[in-house]
């Protein structure tokens, strides 16, 4: 449905001085497929490049190289008018942070008309029963209708973000980190929210977060960031059942799950700087198999079964459990 093809996103350092020009590497080389009703899973530390990734999926970020593809056409070769209308009905966002992405001052009503009226559908009378049915949708009460987002719990907000997304019928819903801002008592409520409207409504997803193992179980592929590539992807359990790349066996590491109780690997020292990322392998300063092969280029991928790839010239083994052994 959605083609990333090597996209680069670079901006201007605020740092650069007056005489340097610097650029923040956000996105190198990116490439990416979103197909019709999977779910996606994007992980990676902070500053991975994943929020860049959600907002070029999203159309709000324009690449500085490269193209993205929306149902076989470039979507920055459509007409801003068609654009806007096709691929932004097309394409819902759930943000980190509800506070901040709901209008303060709009009641929820008036949030979850806005997109029905800016893209002219239906009549009034069908927008009013519509705004009702999302509320439905996302199992809150009638009299939410009412309410400020200030007079709502964060769980709540959220709940209105997700029926916002859904307001135009999408078949795509992009949501970053949509539980990491909320009462660690309320994530799993939200998360299994939209596993069920997944499944009811026949969407794709694109699940944005830096704890793999959330999200392993929620999506079918896998894609890992790192530094603003990606530096391994494929079926989500092959993936996390066997990881090739040493980040994600770190990633994993971090919260062992009972089936594969590996060591726990620490990371040393954060992820490096977008503005000068390492030559070669960028995860070279911190990986520990590291050597002189690793910082001549970037890895080209190799290529495993089932779509499975990789970028690193010396990959974890594969795990036995993993490979029906
Ligand atoms: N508008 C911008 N101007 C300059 N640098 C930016 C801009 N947006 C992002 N960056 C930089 O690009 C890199 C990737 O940022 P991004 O927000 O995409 O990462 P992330 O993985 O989503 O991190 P987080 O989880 O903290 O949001 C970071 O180094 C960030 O500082």
């Amino acid at each position: 449905m959605i083609t990333l093809d090597h996209v680069h996103v670079r901006h201007k350092a605020r740092s650069g001085g007056l005489f340097r020009r610097d650029s923040v590497h956000a996105l190198t080389d990116a490439s990416l497929e979103v197909r019709k009703g999977e779910i996606v899973g994007l992980v990676g530390e902070s500053g991975c490049g994943k929020s860049t990734l959600a907002r070029v999926l999203t159309g709000l970020q324009r690449p500085t190289e490269g193209s993205v593809r929306f149902r076989g056409r470039d979507l920055w070769d459509m007409p801003g008018a068609e654009r806007r209308r096709d691929f932004g009905s097309s394409v819902g966002v759930v943000f980190q942070d509800p506070s901040t992405a709901l209008n303060p001052r709009l009641t929820v009503r008036r949030i979850l008309r806005d997109p029905l009226d800016v893209h002219g559908r239906g009549t009034g009378r069908e927008r009013e029963a519509r705004v009702e049915e999302l509320l439905d949708l996302v199992g809150l009460p009638d009299h939410t209708l009412g309410a400020l987002p200030g007079g709502l719990s964060g769980g709540q907000r959220q709940r209105v973000a997700i029926a916002r997304a859904l307001a135009l019928e999408p078949e795509l819903i992009v949501a970053d980190e949509p539980t990491s801002a909320l009462d660690v008592s309320v994530r799993a409520q939200v998360l299994n929210l939209l596993v069920d409207l997944r499944e009811r409504l026949g969407l794709g997803m694109v699940f944005i977060s830096h704890d793999i193992q959330t999200v392993r179980h929620l999506a079918d592929r896998l894609a890992v960031l790192y530094l603003g590539r990606v530096v391994e992807e494929g079926p989500a359990d092959r993936v996390a059942d066997s990881p090739r790349h040493p980040y994600t066996e770190a990633l994993l590491s971090a919260t062992p799950s009972l089936l594969h109780a590996s060591e726990r690997i620490v990371l040393h020292g954060p992820v490096p700087s977008a503005t000068e990322p390492p030559a070669g392998c960028p995860f070279r300063t911190r990986c520990w198999k590291a050597d002189d092969a690793c910082g001549t280029a970037f890895p080209a991928a190799t290529a495993g079964e089932e779509e499975h790839r990789w970028h690193c010239v010396h990959p974890q083994p594969v795990r036995r459990a993993a490979a029906g052994v």
